[in-house]
């Protein structure tokens, strides 16, 4: 699913005003009408007061809307108008009339008045800025966020919460509505899921307001959001008469004293996402460990018996995932750089060999094109510097991979997988997650479905959504703590089989 900016958006509302040939109201209506039905089917009349707290946009003007159809309902309603601006939209002033004729007075707040009472009894439908905030909220409104966001009441956001912008980080983060639900207008939105902004977003859902289809099928976006809809399309099924040479042979390269299990957990995760062949590639120390836990996995060692000193095949492998658990020695260090020097084909490099390339920048030209590079924060901040928000770690991200013509994955809650210009968003995935070697197995899976033929920007996104997957599986069995990088690989099958699952036929109706 696409992610529009704040002005994609816009020019969405623009053209469907256009094409459709309705009214910018009659669009809030609509909008509003389906903020409506969402609240009614949930509440279905119970008594509880709900507190709505308007800007004098257009976002506002949904809230006033919904306001005379929840009052038409019957519903117990408080209507705040949050006075920030003279310059009312035209929408807000018709609707704001329209309240006012059915005998709905809203209490006007500005600089001067007291915080209002809200319980945390009450839901709060926050409709004070949309996607038209451009600039730091005044002070007397941002306290009145901070109020609400004490309140400890249930806050639904109408479109995005109020204070946080739709395309950067907010100016000040105490003065944005942490919104416990989000109601978003028929697209998400990119600060729902960055670190630093998704924090504002509990849970968010899509209303569809019917833009313009031709609008959205036809303008291209910087972000993707991957569900399950985009990944099934990348993947590539098995072939009844193939055999296991159709299916690729990967080689794992890491490992050192004390960490071999991660060329294990990688070894496992590449084998069992369907390489043909896989072969682990460690020091001596690794040899009888690998051997004994993975007899489907073959193993090759180098002369060093603790880290590895030199890195070559008997063979000319598919693909190569390095880096897992392999330090940081000068001796492996140069090992890894001869190694990126003498291939051509697209490898996967994750933890340590991050950190080689980070500690000697020279060796970066030398990453063959199209490779995949799997960072955590740490280890992405080593490769490209610091960064001052999400956004400018998107940028800085965006060049490094359009530089060295590479796919970057930036792990996290949501990673999101960057080749050059383009980021596409991960919606699987959960905190169980956040365990020593989970990293670890997704470079086995990303390794795994290279070997097989997926491109390197499809075996990434297809890779991180089944990781994810296979994490979401795992703790519906056991909860987040108990969660161990070895449950997400136990998982990988029942993820594959999750993915191409029917749906289920619709129940027929008797007559
Ligand atoms: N354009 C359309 O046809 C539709 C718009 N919709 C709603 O309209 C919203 C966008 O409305 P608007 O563009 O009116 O903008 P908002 O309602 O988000 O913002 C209000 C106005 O305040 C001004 N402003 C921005 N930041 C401010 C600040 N910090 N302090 C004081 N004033 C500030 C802006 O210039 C803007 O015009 C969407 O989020 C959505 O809720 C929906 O009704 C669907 C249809
Ligand atoms: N809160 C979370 N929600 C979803 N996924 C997570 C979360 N925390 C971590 N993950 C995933 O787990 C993996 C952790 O990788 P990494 O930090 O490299 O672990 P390790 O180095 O221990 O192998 C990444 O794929 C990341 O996206
Ligand atoms: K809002």
């Amino acid at each position: 699913m696409k992610i529009f900016s704040a002005s994609q958006i816009q020019d969405a509302d623009k053209s469907t005003i256009q094409k459709q040939q309705i009214s910018s109201e009659e669009l809030m209506e609509r909008a509003a009408t389906k903020l409506f039905e969402w609240i009614h089917a949930r509440l279905r009349g119970t008594r509880v007061t709900l507190k709505l707290f308007c800007g004098i946009g257009n976002n506002g003007g949904d809230g006033l809307v919904l306001a005379r159809l929840l009052h038409e309902h019957g519903y117990t309603i408080q209507v705040y108008v949050v006075n920030f601006s003279e310059k009312r939209s035209k929408d807000f002033l018709l609707n704001l009339e329209r309240l006012k004729s059915a005998k709905l007075w809203p209490d006007f707040l500005n600089n001067e008045s007291e915080l209002p009472p809200i319980s945390p009894d009450d839901i709060v439908i926050d409709a004070i800025f949309g996607i038209g905030l451009n600039r730091a909220p005044n002070t007397w409104v941002g306290n009145l966020i901070m109020h609400i966001n004490n309140s400890r009441a249930f806050v639904l956001s109408v479109d995005i919460p109020s204070g946080l912008p739709t395309d950067k980080c907010p100016w000040n983060p105490d003065y944005a509505i942490r919104a416990s639900y989000v109601l978003t207008f028929q697209v998400p939105k990119l600060v729902f899921f960055l670190p630093e902004t998704g924090v504002f977003v509990n849970q968010w859902e899509l209303l569809d307001i019917g833009l313009d289809p031709e609008y959205l099928q036809t303008t291209e976006t910087e972000f993707e959001l991957i569900g399950r809809p985009e990944v099934l399309p990348l993947y590539r099924p098995r072939l009844k008469f193939s055999h296991k040479g159709n299916y690729g042979h990967a080689i794992i390269v890491g490992g050192s004293y004390g960490k071999i299990g991660a060329v294990q957990l990688a070894s496992d995760a590449c084998l069992s996402s369907g390489s043909g062949l896989v072969t682990a590639f460690v020091p001596l120390c690794g040899y009888q460990a690998i051997q004994t836990a993975l007899p489907e996995v073959m193993v090759l060692t180098d002369g060093g018996e603790k880290i590895i000193s030199k890195i070559s095949f008997p063979f000319e492998p598919t693909v190569v995932g390095i880096g897992m658990g392999i330090g940081v020695d000068k001796i492996t260090a140069n090992a890894f750089g001869a190694l990126l020097k003498s291939m051509e084909k697209p490898m996967v490099i994750d933890a340590d060999g991050l950190n080689i390339l980070a500690k000697h920048p020279k060796m970066l030209k030398d990453i063959p094109e199209l490779s995949v590079l799997t960072p955590h924060p740490k280890e992405l901040e080593r490769l490209v510097g610091n960064w001052s928000d999400d956004f400018e770690k998107l940028s800085k991200v965006k060049a490094f991979s359009t530089h060295y013509n590479v796919v970057v994955v930036i792990k996290g809650a949501h990673t999101i997988t960057v080749y050059k210009d383009k980021g596409f968003v991960n919606t699987t995935g959960n905190p169980g997650m956040a365990t020593a070697g989970s990293g670890d197995v997704l470079t086995g899976m990303i390794t795994g479905l290279m070997a097989q033929g997926y491109t390197s920007l499809h075996a990434a996104i297809f890779g991180v959504y089944l990781h994810g997957l296979a994490g979401d599986i795992g703790v519906s069995e056991m909860g987040y703590e108990a969660l161990k990088a070895s449950t997400i690989i136990s998982n990988i099958g029942n993820a594959f089989m999750e993915l191409l699952r029917q749906p289920e036929a619709e129940p027929q109706e008797e007559n």
